[in-house]
């Protein structure tokens, strides 16, 4: 068991104020050199990027948010790709075009109406090239180390809500799908493709929860449905402070895999566009997930390994070893 800092327990007093500053003033980029002072840091690595602000805002709080990261000429591109792969004009090995569960039974319509997520693209050098923009890279590399992969990829058309509220994202750890550690050398960067805010249903996060333990998820209990695989947290605590992170077109928020988040439900009549890449240090190294909280998404993805690709006999390990690709550095263990 890793040591946490004291200073870092959910809730604690202060936080808030200094994430309203931090969310208001974030500087571009590193203009400040971090050398000089190395409290006991342990969820970012020592770099020539991060302000010591910076580091210690992601240490207590588990995300950070950078502003205008991405060109909305790169985004612009990427958006343009989706449509094609919707179209079915583009695919590639391993892409998953998901549909809300609330259309999932309707007639199938090849159009971006019809599609609430595409996954696992990086087999898809158009969309890929999104994990690999240096920019990003050079943030992520503050968390993993040099030897990066990229792990999970996501481009997130959130649907307007069809009234069954099944547009919204349960509270969860991303941690709960994957069976490598640790969980500190892992970061997913998720990009705004449009202005996103409550209204198209942002990112809501609860500070400082990165600090705590995986907890048990399971489907929620929610009357409309709920999307395949869309665990939550079980025990979620509603008194929690939650912020929902506004973010304009090409931000990016870098998040640790323990941190408690979520979305909200779109309320207006656009799709509500976000992609993401989940990194990790290739020196991780895979767990058997048997016996923890995690058994029951492998046994999802067992079911639908069997299902979809007639796959027998493999572990969630395999799905991710399968899944996961060199970004920079050496695949030393993933
Ligand atoms: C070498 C082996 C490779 C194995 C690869 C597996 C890797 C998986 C790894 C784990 C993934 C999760 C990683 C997440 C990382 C953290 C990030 C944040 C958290 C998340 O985003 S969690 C959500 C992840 N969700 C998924 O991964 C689900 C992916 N979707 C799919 O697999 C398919 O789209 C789906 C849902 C199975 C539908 O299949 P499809 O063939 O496209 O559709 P059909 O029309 O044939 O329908 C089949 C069946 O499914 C029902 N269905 C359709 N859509 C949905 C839906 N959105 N929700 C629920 N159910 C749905 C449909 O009604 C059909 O039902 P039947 O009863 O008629 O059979
Ligand atoms: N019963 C619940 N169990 C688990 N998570 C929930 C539950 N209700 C809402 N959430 C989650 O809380 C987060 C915020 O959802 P919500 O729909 O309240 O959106 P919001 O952005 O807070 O909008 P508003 O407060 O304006 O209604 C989402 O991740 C949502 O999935
Ligand atoms: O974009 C969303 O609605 C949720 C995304 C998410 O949970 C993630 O990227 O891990
Ligand atoms: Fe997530
Ligand atoms: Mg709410």
């Amino acid at each position: 068991m890793q040591a946490r800092s004291p200073t870092t327990a959910p809730g604690g007093g202060g936080r808030l104020s200094v994430l309203q500053r931090h969310l208001t003033a974030v500087p571009l980029s590193g203009q400040v050199s971090s050398a000089t002072y190395a409290p006991n840091f342990c969820y970012t690595l020592d770099n020539d990027l991060l302000t010591t602000e910076q580091r210690q805002f992601y240490e207590e709080n588990g995300f950070l948010v950078i502003k205008n990261l991405v060109s909305h000429k790169d985004i612009d591109k990427f958006r343009e790709v989706f449509e094609r792969v919707c179209k079915k004009e583009l695919t590639a090995p391993g892409m998953v075009v998901m549909r809300d569960v609330a259309i999932a039974k309707s007639e199938f319509v090849p159009d971006q109406k019809a599609i609430t997520k595409v996954q696992d693209f990086q087999e898809l050098p158009e969309l890929f090239e999104y994990c690999s923009l240096p920019q990003i890279v050079q943030y992520v590399k503050c968390f993993t180390g040099p030897n990066i992969m990229s792990m999970h990829t996501m481009l997130i058309n959130k649907p307007p809500d069809a009234g069954k509220k099944t547009s919204r994202h349960p509270m969860h750890q991303d941690l709960h799908y994957f069976p490598f550690r640790p969980a500190d050398r892992i970061v997913c960067a998720w990009t705004a493709m449009e202005r996103i805010d409550r209204s198209n249903g942002c990112l809501v996060v609860l500070p400082g929860t990165h600090t705590g333990e995986l907890k048990q998820h399971d489907y929620p209990e929610w009357e409309g449905g709920v999307n395949k695989m869309y665990h939550g947290v079980r025990d979620y605590d509603p008194s929690l402070p939650r912020v929902h992170l506004t973010m304009e077109k090409g931000d990016t928020v870098f998040f640790h895999p323990i941190l408690i988040h979520g979305s909200g439900m779109n309320r207006t009549a656009g799709f509500r566009k976000a992609i993401s890449c989940h990194y990790a240090s290739s020196d991780c190294y895979y767990i058997d997930v048997k016996g923890t909280t995690q058994e029951n998404i492998e046994k999802e993805v067992i079911e639908l390994a069997l299902k979809r690709y007639g796959v027998e006999e493999i572990l969630l390990k395999d799905a991710w070893m399968a899944k996961g690709r060199l970004v920079q550095g050496e695949r030393i263990n993933l």
